[in-house]
């Protein structure tokens, strides 16, 4: 499967979907019409339709999706059918509070490690917090993949050329700072000041 050429904004739709099968699921629906299944997730049924054209042919003219074969077949292309191995790196103020968030591990998360150039005992937060220099040696040995990057600014872009070098692909990054990472390394930035501020355009 041609990962490269399918559209990100096709793979979050993916995640949505697969929130609403997941509601159908504990609802012991069987199946569900493309209509039905776009209208949960807020989306045009023809835009579902072609999210879905990139990983096979599913759903039956008139019966609609089976809700068990679809929601394992996005879980296999999420990658969601064994725990992924997450770090994280800068266990501050926001690093802690993702830390003590418990919910990653039912999304097919697992936390595994948290790294900081100051590490501080946080016994609450039951995940080994180590110190940077372990980093490298960590991600290789457990073969992870995925980090979210907590740091400040300016200690943001040498983490990650750290982390890349040792065997990380995909970097969640909460550091306000555009990272240089090599064409094979995904970036997902997420910026709440620029969530605050789309919502308070919409407030005038
Ligand atoms: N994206 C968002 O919406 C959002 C929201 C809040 C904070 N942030 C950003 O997240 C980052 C952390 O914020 P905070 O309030 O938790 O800060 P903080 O100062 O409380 O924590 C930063 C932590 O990173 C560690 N650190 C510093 N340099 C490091 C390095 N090179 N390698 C490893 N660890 C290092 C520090 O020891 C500290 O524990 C900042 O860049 C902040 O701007 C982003």
């Amino acid at each position: 499967m041609a990962r490269i050429d399918i559209p990100r904004k096709s793979i979050y739709r993916l995640s949505i979907y697969q929130r609403c099968l997941g509601k159908l699921r504990e609802n012991d629906v069987d199946t569900v019409s493309s209509e039905a299944l776009a209208k949960a997730a807020g989306v045009k049924s023809t835009q579902l339709r072609k999210d879905l054209a990139y990983f096979g042919q599913f759903g039956t003219r008139g019966l609609g999706y089976s809700v068990d074969v679809l929601s394992n077949t996005i879980a296999e292309v999420l990658g969601q059918n064994h725990l992924q191995p997450v770090i994280l790196v800068g266990v501050g103020n926001l690093g802690s509070a993702l830390l003590r968030y418990g919910g990653f591990r039912k999304e097919g998360f697992d936390v595994v490690a948290a790294f900081d150039i100051a590490p501080r005992g946080q016994a609450a937060l039951k995940i080994p917090i180590l110190n940077l220099t372990e980093m490298t040696r960590f991600i290789r040995e457990n073969q992870v993949k995925m980090a979210i990057l907590t740091v400040p600014a300016s200690g943001a872009q040498a983490v990650t050329n750290q982390m890349v070098e040792s065997g990380i692909q995909a970097i969640l990054n909460f550091s306000p700072t555009v990272l240089d990472v090599p064409e094979h390394v995904v970036v997902n930035s997420v910026d709440l000041a620029v969530e605050l501020e789309n919502l308070s355009y919409f407030i005038r």
